[in-house]
């Protein structure tokens, strides 16, 4: 089966593995882990931030980093296809008693200052005041998009003009920084804090890092604790995400399979994709066949990814898989679409 659901499937590498069984651990809710101090004093560094935070997973970065952010009953401003709002299980209601002010940011992925201005609310004795923007880069239901550096920016100026603070979703953050070719902290920057996922393109087995400012991220331990995600000898997972952080360079390659697959699939008879940024290719399937029916072809033959809606699918290349993968993986959803007519 080649595997294009996600860059999250990826498979430690062996080094990942002996790094794991050698690690150095301790007693990480008492700051005693040495591999997990490591990793998050060189993410710190990496994105240019005061201190970070190790987290198991994207989603409990971003839902402390919410909580963490913001005062129960605020709202928060977030593209309506943002993953804290979209693929987090209502996190910002249930978690933080937060309320989403959702714009439609469109292909640009990224709101506007006029969009942020528009959506931000003044507390007063009737209204709940906006207390956070959230923005995500690169944007993943938005098929992989690197949002540019000056679009980043100009949404956290008007965010920081208005007295608001910015979390950057970055779970492919430094997708976007090699596919711009701008260092990673151009991009995180002018958001006040940032978190990112070791457990995608980069290839480690588990884990996220939350960025930020010294005072934030000694808060968000806390409320890291308060969620449950206080871990103990888990420098066994650390081990293996500082050497994810030296995948960075080679996203380049999963940026060029991506290419590879979108220009495949366009030559297949009522399948067409946009351009990728990244590693994510938005595939469109044509009016008579439902993308359910597409995926569950392909998987029959051998090739795995996810409908989006109806008549979209979502196909990530990744770490695991080669250029000549996905040349395989082309000639099976060929051969899919033909079993289908
Ligand atoms: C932008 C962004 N932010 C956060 C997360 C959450 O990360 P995890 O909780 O899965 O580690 C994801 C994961 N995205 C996953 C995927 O793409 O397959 C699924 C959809 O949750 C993400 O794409």
């Amino acid at each position: 089966m080649i595997d294009l659901r996600s860059d999250t499937v990826t498979k430690p590498s062996q080094a990942m593995r002996d790094a794991a069984r050698d690690a150095e651990v301790g007693d990480d809710v008492y700051g005693d882990d040495p591999s997990v101090n490591e990793l998050e004093r060189r993410a710190a560094d990496l994105v240019g931030k005061e201190k970070a935070l190790f987290v198991p997973s994207g989603t409990m970065g971003n839902q402390v980093a919410i909580r963490t952010h913001t005062e129960r009953g605020q709202e928060l401003v977030v593209d309506e296809q943002a993953h804290v709002v979209k693929w987090e299980v209502g996190g910002v209601a249930d978690l933080s008693g937060v309320q989403a002010r959702m714009v439609d940011c469109g292909p640009r992925a990224v709101p506007t200052a006029a969009q942020v201005e528009a959506a931000h609310v003044e507390e007063s004795l009737h209204r709940p005041g906006t207390g956070l923007l959230c923005v995500e880069n690169t944007h993943n239901s938005r098929g992989g998009v690197a949002v540019g550096v000056d679009e980043i920016a100009e949404a956290c100026e008007a965010a920081h003009d208005l007295g608001v603070p910015v979390h950057l979703d970055g779970a492919r953050v430094f997708n976007a920084s090699v596919a711009l070719g701008v260092a990673p902290e151009e991009l995180t920057g002018p958001a006040d804090t940032v978190n990112f996922c070791l457990s995608k393109g980069l290839g480690a087995p588990v884990g996220s890092i939350l960025a930020g400012p010294e005072g934030f991220v000694e808060r968000a331990r806390r409320v890291r604790k308060l969620f449950g995600g206080g871990m103990r000898q888990a420098g066994i997972v650390a081990a293996p995400g500082l050497l994810a952080l030296e995948n960075v360079d080679r996203l380049a390659e999963d940026h060029a399979n991506a290419r590879t697959l979108a220009a495949g699939l366009d030559d297949i008879a009522g399948l067409s994709t946009r351009e990728p940024d990244t590693n994510i290719v938005m595939l469109s399937v044509e009016a008579d066949v439902h993308a359910d029916d597409l995926v569950a072809a392909c998987e029959e033959h051998g090739v795995a990814f996810g409908a989006r809606d109806a008549s979209s699918a979502r196909l990530c290349t990744h770490l695991d898989v080669s250029r000549a993968e996905v040349r395989e993986a082309v000639d099976r959803v060929a051969a899919a679409v033909g079993s289908l007519r």
